[in-house]
């Protein structure tokens, strides 16, 4: 053997990836010593155990590769069809005690195969934290801070993609423009903090009143938006009043005393409203009928 040759393979035998040959048979023929590691397969072994019994023996162990439907020979029999495949072929595999590796398997004309074991636990957490972070502030972008529910932006958005949805279905739709009554009063008596609170309160009790497909919106201020999918104007109004009378008989519980809350809801559906902005303008109008109808009611346009 060449000198560099031998180097070579000093090198791959001492190498911190795993690297393993397998024969036409899938017997292991050659391990350096991080294969027999990462495999938990002793020296002796080589040249006798198959790959389909390294795995079998390390899931009835409890080791190595997590195995997501628990079926151990579905999985051999799902790793036989795609193992010789391809002439090379790259995956990501997790252990069952939280490391990612990502293998290789390259084989040649007879069906021998080099198989590389590479450790990318460390790369793959800071993916894993990457895609959460980037899951976080997705999901802050379309939130109200305060309450939870869907910002302006977020119920704007759905409002006009169920709306057009709506137009070519041609299903019913109905948002209710939901506001708090003399909420300054609120403020101004008791402190921003408890307005604060009794925002959250009024999203609380909303949600609880709605049905699970329904969404929920705070548009600014004290104004929410209720977006009813296949809903027409009739079961629109109950669910308005439903609402409205929810929030009347359940006051803000705060320490040391009860703060009786109400609301008026202008309902307006999606006939001869093609944007949000105009079925917006028609529940407002409605709200403003409410509002000067002596408050604590439900309008519709
Ligand atoms: N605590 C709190 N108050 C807010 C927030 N956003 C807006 N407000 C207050 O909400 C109040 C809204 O007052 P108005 O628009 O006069 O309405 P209102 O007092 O509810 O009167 P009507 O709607 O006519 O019944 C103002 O005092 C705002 O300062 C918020 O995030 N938190």
């Amino acid at each position: 053997m060449q000198a560099y040759e031998k180097l070579l393979m000093d090198l791959l035998h001492s190498s911190l990836d795993g690297y393993a040959l397998f024969g036409s048979d899938d017997r292991l023929v050659y391990a350096n010593d991080a294969f027999l590691s990462l495999m938990y397969v002793f020296r002796d072994e080589v040249g006798r155990l198959t790959f389909d019994a390294i795995l079998r023996r390390n899931f009835h162990e409890g080791r190595a590769a997590h195995i997501g439907s628990g079926d151990i020979e579905q999985f051999i029999a799902y790793v036989e069809s795609v193992r010789r495949s391809k002439p090379y072929r790259l995956f990501e595999v997790d252990y069952l005690d939280g490391r990612w590796f990502l293998m290789s398997e390259q084989t040649d004309a007879m069906g021998n195969m080099l198989l590389q074991i590479k450790d990318i636990t460390k790369q793959k957490q800071s993916e894993q934290h990457l895609q959460a972070a980037l899951y976080k502030y997705h999901v802050m972008a379309l939130t109200d801070e305060l309450t939870g529910v869907a910002n302006r932006r977020a119920i704007q958005d759905s409002v006009s993609a169920e709306l057009a949805r709506c137009s070519r279905t041609g299903a019913a739709m109905t948002i209710l423009l939901v506001d708090l009554d003399h909420f300054k009063r609120v403020n101004d008596t008791y402190g921003h903090h408890i307005g604060d609170l009794a925002l959250k309160h009024c999203a609380e009790v909303m949600k609880a009143s709605l049905r699970p497909f329904d969404m929920i919106g705070r548009l600014g201020g004290e104004e929410f938006v209720v977006f009813l999918g296949n809903t027409d104007s009739l079961d629109a109004m109950v669910i308005a009043e439903r609402i409205r009378a929810q929030i009347q008989s359940l006051p803000l519980q705060t320490p040391g005393r009860e703060i009786a809350l109400s609301v008026s809801i202008g309902v307006a559906t999606q006939n001869n409203n093609p944007t949000f902005e105009s079925l917006y303008l028609e529940a407002d109008q409605a709200l403003y009928e409410a509002k000067s109808q002596g408050r604590n009611r439900v309008t519709l346009r």
